[in-house]
């Protein structure tokens, strides 16, 4: 078995995938904050034999995962944000700076679709944007929704938003506390997504195919008038890229990955763009 790792701010996730059949076997969540303990939602170390983790936590957090993990296991793999990578330039200034589940989450946007904007709606909502050709423009963060709602402390943190409710619901004013502060965050991070990426597509000439992920995705799809496409193993797929285990991920495949989303037209982007401005 092969143990993927995408340890995020929030939530540090797993999942169990065989080496032969590139199946997944299993899947888990724990707190990244809390201390793995016997009997919380971990794997079964003894059937895995190789590791690939994306980290974006404290640096201690990583070095005493890998440290548990060398001792168990045969191969470990740590991802690093790099200079280039898979036909990809990353835009940072400083390469390395970052964060390595925005650089697995363009890598694997690339290899799918070419071009894209990749949106990872987690602790943080970060949006990305690669060229076709593979030159990575750099990107925006934002608070995620948990974020923004916590900021406010007005004793809202645990009514999240139900991601089965239609985005016509959240959109109009709210008329309880609970339900101002989730339709404010929604419209926060709708409003931004759509217009962080028909500011670009308009400034850069292209209109790129979308792809979303993270605990959140699902809740901000339903926001967003661009045709987009929800990947939630799009970290991971990342890591089955930059390290290639299985027969099926040495000839490209990346598991759960969704079909391309096409893009609308630059000229409508640019007339929304145009239009939203008038008003
Ligand atoms: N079952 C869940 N447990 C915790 N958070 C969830 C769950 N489902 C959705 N979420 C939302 O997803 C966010 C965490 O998403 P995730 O992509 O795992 O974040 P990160 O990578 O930053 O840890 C939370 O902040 C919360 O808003
Ligand atoms: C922006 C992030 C906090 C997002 O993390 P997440 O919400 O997935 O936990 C993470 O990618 C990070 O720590 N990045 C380093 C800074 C940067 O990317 O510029
Ligand atoms: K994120």
């Amino acid at each position: 078995m092969i143990l993927d790792l995408d340890i995020g701010n929030t939530l540090s996730k797993w999942r169990l995938k065989d080496a032969d059949s590139s199946e997944i076997r299993s899947r888990g969540a724990v707190w990244t904050r809390e201390e793995w303990r016997p009997g919380a939602d971990i794997p079964d170390l003894d059937v895995v034999e190789a590791v690939r983790i994306s980290s974006v936590a404290r640096r201690a957090v990583l070095e005493q995962t890998v440290s548990l993990l060398e001792h168990r296991v045969g191969r470990v793999h740590v991802a690093r944000s790099m200079p280039e990578a898979l036909g990809v330039v990353n835009g940072y200034q400083e390469p390395g700076k970052l964060g390595v589940d925005r650089w697995m989450g363009v890598l694997a946007g690339y290899q799918l679709a070419g071009g894209c904007c990749v949106v990872d709606c987690g602790s943080a909502i970060t949006v990305d944007f690669v060229m076709p050709g593979g030159r990575h423009l750099g990107g925006y963060i934002l608070p995620g929704l948990r974020l923004m709602k916590e900021s406010l402390k007005l004793g809202t943190r645990n009514v999240a938003i139900d991601p089965d409710s239609e985005a016509e619901e959240l959109l109009v004013p709210g008329r309880r506390t609970v339900e101002a502060v989730n339709h404010g965050i929604f419209m926060a991070a709708v409003s931004a997504v759509n217009r962080i990426y028909s500011e670009v597509c308009d400034r850069e000439g292209v209109a790129l195919p979308v792809l979303l992920t993270g605990g959140d995705a699902r809740v901000v799809a339903r926001g967003l008038q661009i045709p987009h496409a929800v990947w939630p193993d799009m970290v991971y797929a990342g890591l089955e890229a930059c390290f290639p285990l299985t027969a099926a991920e040495r000839a490209g495949r990346m598991s759960g990955a969704p079909g391309v989303p096409a893009p609308v037209s630059l000229e409508k982007i640019r007339a929304g763009l145009a239009f939203s401005m008038l008003l």
